[in-house]
């Protein structure tokens, strides 16, 4: 069963539509990247997903329980979404967890240590939250996000304010503890960073769901061949082609490329070389989020 499941879920201020029918799974041990421009709905989609907001239309449920119509359903939910998150500045980072765990009821403190010491946060545990750096309180908010071990883990941007070294971490954090089980939903303008392990990106744009990238599986390759324009478009007619598209004087596509070599070498065209290609997401995402 997925841990995470949003059925056509959409937002509206007054008359205003922000998001509209967006749906999408995270099943335990994935990682999802939400990707888009500024304004194009992360922060309201993930405020849904937490309960922090009312859908206008669709839902949203955590292990099959509704988010909005059963309290209990955010018991096995983590997030972070207002980054760096809320906590009292004059206790110490080890006291504000003690609080979460009391109020999550984790009872074991050796839990607040280990997630003190996985968020590298031993050296300022005990120092006051008032005197924490932004990066270190940003660490703290995920501290606090996983400390009662939850299934699914909610976070906005969780790499902003972060120094290279924070971002690291995080992301290091996010792979393991998707290795462990939990599926993570998280929003991001690093797409090149997350897609080193996420397994799937979707792009907002315009107010819904454009795409979704299911990363690792796609095949995308570069082929040199003349007449070039002619080729593009014969590939771009091919059922067996997902997408084409020119770059530096060849075509990169996606699909099945003996199918494309045969169509081509059919049709008379010169073909120089063809070879595996790293799958772009950026050019992707670019050329996705231009025609929304
Ligand atoms: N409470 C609100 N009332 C009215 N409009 C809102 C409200 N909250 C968000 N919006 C609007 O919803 C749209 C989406 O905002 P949102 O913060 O979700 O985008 P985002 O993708 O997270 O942006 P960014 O990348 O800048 O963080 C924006 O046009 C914003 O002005």
């Amino acid at each position: 069963m997925e841990a995470l499941r949003l059925e056509g879920i959409g937002k509206r201020y007054g008359r205003k539509p922000i998001l509209e029918g967006v749906s999408l799974t995270v099943r335990p041990g994935e990682v999802y990247a939400l990707a888009g421009p500024n304004g194009s709905g992360k922060t309201t989609l993930i405020r849904l997903v937490t309960g922090l907001a009312f859908p206008s239309q669709g839902r949203a449920l955590i292990l099959g329980e509704d988010v909005h119509k059963t309290p209990t359903a955010r018991r096995h939910l983590g997030a972070v979404v207002e980054a760096p998150a809320a906590f009292y500045p004059y206790l110490t980072g080890r006291e504000n967890l003690r609080l979460s765990a009391y109020l999550t009821g984790v009872k074991e403190e050796a839990r607040i240590a280990e997630v003190l010491a996985r968020l590298r946060l031993l050296a300022v545990a005990d120092q006051k939250v008032e005197s924490y750096s932004l990066g270190q309180r940003q660490r703290l908010g995920l501290a606090a996000a996983i400390l009662h071990r939850p299934k699914v883990l909610v976070l906005d941007e969780p790499t902003s304010g972060l120094d290279p070294e924070g971002v690291d971490l995080v992301h290091g954090l996010l792979r393991e503890l998707a290795r462990e089980g939990v599926a993570v939903l998280l929003s991001t303008h690093h797409l090149q960073e997350v897609s080193r392990y996420a397994h799937k990106v979707g792009i907002l744009g315009g107010g819904r769901l454009l795409d979704e990238v299911a990363l690792g599986s796609r095949e995308v390759y570069r082929i040199e061949a003349h007449p070039l324009e002619g080729a593009l478009a014969l590939l771009r007619a091919l059922p067996q082609v997902a997408s084409a598209r020119i770059q530096n004087g060849a075509i990169l596509f996606e699909g099945d490329r003996e199918a494309v070599l045969k169509a081509l070498l059919n049709e008379g065209y010169r073909v120089e070389a063809l070879y595996p290609q790293g799958f772009d997401l950026m050019a992707y995402y670019q050329e996705r989020v231009k025609h929304a």
